[in-house]
């Protein structure tokens, strides 16, 4: 179980696979420099950062999938308490980032689907529709993606969001965390504390 979520109004949820780069896009979104980059899975427990004095926080929640040494009931522990903790608190969950490796994304998400298994990023995805918090999926690691718009395109039609992605783009927000372009990240989540009222957090967003 995760430890006591600290007492703020509003929050924005970070969730993705182990490794997709969550720490690096907290580190670009926060100024808060985390340990980035150690041992798959290194992030068990929520990362809550304050943001601004407006009781507000960014949440960075452990990763799920694959971990090379963290054995499969360890995994779907660590998964249960991520939906667990987003189905607790959605009501203060202004939008619920899921990021992706946009290299390996498609791949993982087709051999999971050919064994029959409903792929990690997928569920995670309806499942935030689900509880009511909007999703943003910041596809991760464009660096090392060739043909970006074809891509973008495959990884809408995986999630059900018809293509071509630019219809999308308040959801799908192409970002290289590594080299701090997250503009398209904060784009999204500018949409979203505008529906949500809080243009107090507009002023934050760089
Ligand atoms: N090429 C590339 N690598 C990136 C990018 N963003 C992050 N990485 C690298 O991906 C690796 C994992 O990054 P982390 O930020 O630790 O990933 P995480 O999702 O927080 O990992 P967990 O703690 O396992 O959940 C690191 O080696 C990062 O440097 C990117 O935009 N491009």
């Amino acid at each position: 179980m995760f430890e006591d979520r600290p007492d703020r109004d509003a929050e924005v949820v970070l969730v993705g696979r182990s490794n997709v780069g969550k720490s690096t896009v907290m580190r670009e979104l926060t100024g808060h420099d985390v340990s980035v980059g150690g041992k798959p899975g290194v992030t068990r427990q929520p990362n809550h950062f304050d943001w601004t004095s407006e009781s507000f926080m960014f949440t960075d929640l452990p990763g799920f999938g694959f971990m090379s040494g963290v054995e499969s009931e360890r995994r779907e522990e660590i998964k249960t308490d991520v939906i667990r903790y987003v189905e607790e608190n959605a009501e203060h969950v202004l939008a619920g980032v899921v990021v992706l490796d946009g290299k390996s994304a498609v791949d993982i998400i087709d051999r999971h689907r050919e064994r029959g298994n409903v792929p990690h990023d997928v569920e995670m995805f309806a499942f935030l529709e689900d509880v009511g918090v909007d999703p943003i999926v910041a596809v991760n690691k464009t660096d090392k993606i060739d043909d970006l718009d074809e891509r973008l395109n495959e990884i809408c039609d995986r999630l059900g969001l018809y293509p071509p992605w630019q219809q999308w783009s308040d959801t799908v927000a192409p970002i290289c965390a590594k080299r701090g372009d997250i503009d398209a990240l904060e784009e999204c989540l500018r949409d979203r504390f505008h529906e949500h009222n809080r243009d107090d957090l507009l002023k934050f967003v760089s």
